[in-house]
């Protein structure tokens, strides 16, 4: 992945940007083979000899992409990044020979639309530009390129100690192509941008390059202008090979997102929570009722889902979504995850907003209150219709818990909660009574998916993090060695049994990474450290090459499938590093950086 905090590309080993949505994460796509083929839109830099190897890696704490390959003849670097310190989105690769000479090919094919519409190709005096409606790229490189219809092309030569440049900027079709800067020094200014903002991680635990990864990669997520934070820059990376499982998540979802949050938080980020607190808290404006689980970088609520029919699908995995109908579900969770949200930000020091989020927060209360016995689709967001889901009730409790929380430890700017005081005492109670008796499966000795169900669910292990039992509780103990039994898929943990019918959906699909590490947070919570560090281990040795993280992992095929890089996953990784290292230092039971 290359970020410049408005969207992000995605570059094969093989030297092809396969995946580009431009100007925005969520806009069309105009480099869609990762979906499809070459005829769907990509952009190559390779050598017309036969490649004998390839490494790649990142510049040390950086999200600039440096690939040397070895090939007949002799070799030679890409160096490519994009430039998060601009307003725009602008692309540049540097090739510089490292030994002989190599004959190179560059092909840029761009089809806007998600593949679907070929531009306009015209040579003008010192560049290329590639135009179709509203969108346009231009060229710019220091050998000379050849303007045919459909694609751009050169062919050139690269000796050792020469260095050849390619830039390739989005802009509004009815605009001039913008100046670029000079090649080697934007390479600077990203390389001390990105070096600058991992020097504040604050965690200097045993895992610190995994933890700053992680969290380069969450910032490469971000959306800067608004705050907002996408679950993934793609859609449509199936989570069964072949499968439908296959969802847009170009979003900001308030689940996802808030947990970004805890993982911010443990590597001392504040400015990026209060950012996101206040995207949160407009988002969500207005009506309770109404907040919706996930929205548009800036807010927007309309995502409808669409298939694209002329896109095959990753090997095949079709359909291709974009758009999410689950914008439209109830998940009860949510309200506990802003409410953790206004909660933690204030503990980890985040200033009061400017204007006082205290009405807003009991406006909140009052409806989660009326609508915490209400049935809904769920953590997992499943389309088999609603239940009464153990997590989503977990989280009607810690939404309760959260603001009886800044009621207590922030009187000062949060008095108009302080009046209810009592009333939440109450219903917090009531709400984990109604857990404890039907959500505990006495039988099985677990925790289960539903009140009254036998399926088990990894989400409850979330009950230790939360504070709503400690994690050597006996039915915590039972919830554990449950899961260990029923969920484990060669060592990593799915999220449930697909083969139950409760998503409506046909085939199956890989164990879920945050689950995986949500167990071994359990372990780290009881005391269990040699087994938390195998696990952990485990799910770092499944990362790729460049240390990144898709949502699932498919043990049978030893690969990653779904969204790629994920969110959930990377922050995941990063509260278990912390989890252990805390756990080892002699803490007991969950800890997140907030004292
Ligand atoms: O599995 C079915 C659902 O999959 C997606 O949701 C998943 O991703 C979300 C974003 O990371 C996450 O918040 C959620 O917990 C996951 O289940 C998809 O967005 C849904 O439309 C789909 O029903």
């Amino acid at each position: 992945m290359l970020a410049d905090l408005k969207t992000a590309a995605l570059v094969g080993i093989d030297g092809s940007v396969d995946w580009m949505c431009a100007p925005r994460f969520d806009s069309d796509a105009c480099f869609a083979a990762l979906l499809g083929y070459e005829e769907h839109g990509q952009w190559g830099i390779r050598p017309t000899a036969p490649v004998t190897a390839r490494k790649q890696r990142y510049l040390e704490d950086t999200v600039v992409l440096q690939t040397d390959v070895v090939c007949d003849g002799g070799a030679y670097r890409i160096t490519e990044f994009m430039r998060p310190e601009l307003k725009r989105t602008e692309l540049i690769r540097i090739v510089e020979g490292l030994e002989g000479r190599v004959e190179m090919e560059m092909v840029l094919a761009p089809r806007f639309g998600y593949g679907a519409r070929m531009p306009w190709i015209s040579q003008e005096e010192h560049s290329v530009s590639l135009v179709a409606g509203p969108d346009a790229l231009a060229l710019r490189s220091s050998v000379p390129v050849t303007a045919g219809e459909t694609h751009v092309t050169s062919l050139f030569t690269i000796s050792k100690g020469e260095t050849q440049t390619f830039s390739l900027v989005w802009y509004p079709s009815n605009s001039e192509p913008p100046r670029v800067a000079d090649a080697r020094r934007a390479q600077d200014e990203a390389v001390r941008y990105w070096r600058d903002w991992a020097a504040k991680c604050t965690y200097n635990g045993k895992w610190k390059d995994a933890v700053v990864r992680s969290l380069l990669t969450l910032k490469g997520l971000t959306y800067e202008p608004t705050g907002g934070v996408v679950a993934a820059p793609t859609t449509s990376l199936p989570e069964e090979i072949g499968g439908v499982r296959n969802w847009d998540y170009r979003f900001c979802w308030l689940r996802d997102a808030t947990l970004t949050l805890t993982a911010l938080m443990i590597g001392g980020y504040v400015d990026e929570a209060e950012s996101w607190r206040d995207w949160l808290m407009r988002a969500i404006a207005g009506d309770p009722s109404q907040v919706q689980i996930m929205y548009g970088l800036s807010g927007e609520r309309r995502l409808t889902e669409t298939e694209l029919s002329w896109l095959p699908g990753y090997e095949g995995s079709k359909p291709v979504r974009i758009g999410n109908a689950a914008s439209d579900q109830f998940q009860l969770d949510v309200y506990g995850e802003v409410m953790r949200c206004l909660y933690l930000t204030r503990k980890m020091g985040v200033p009061a907003a400017d204007r006082s989020y205290g009405p807003q927060a009991k406006a909140l209360l009052s409806f989660i209150l009326r609508a915490w016995q209400l049935p809904d689709d769920g953590i997992w967001e499943v389309r088999g219709g609603r239940k009464h889901f153990t997590h989503s009730q977990l989280m009607a409790w810690a939404a309760v818990d959260s603001l009886i929380k800044l009621a207590e430890e922030f009187p000062s700017q949060e008095g108009e909660l302080r009046d209810q005081l009592g009333h939440m005492r109450a219903v917090r109670e009531r709400i984990r009574e109604d857990i404890l008796q039907r959500g505990f499966n006495t039988a099985i000795g677990a925790f289960t998916q539903s009140f009254g169900s036998e399926a088990l669910d990894a989400s409850v292990l979330l009950m230790a993090h939360l504070g709503f039992l400690p994690a050597d509780d006996p039915r915590m103990l039972g919830t554990v060695k449950a899961i260990e039994k029923s969920l484990l898929r060669d060592g990593f943990v799915a999220r449930y049994s697909t083969n139950l019918g409760l998503d409506g959906l046909p085939g199956s699909e890989g164990a879920f990474l945050a689950c995986s590490y949500w167990l071994a947070d359990n372990y780290a919570f009881q005391g269990r450290i040699d087994e938390a560090n195998a696990l952990f281990e485990r799910l770092l040795s499944i990362r790729s090459p460049l240390g990144l993280l898709a949502e699932e992992y498919e043990p049978k095929l030893k690969r990653q499938v779904g969204n790629f890089p994920q969110g959930f996953s990377h922050l995941a990784l990063i509260y278990t590093a912390n989890a252990i290292s805390k756990a080892e230092a002699g803490f007991k039971g969950p800890q997140v950086a907030v004292s």
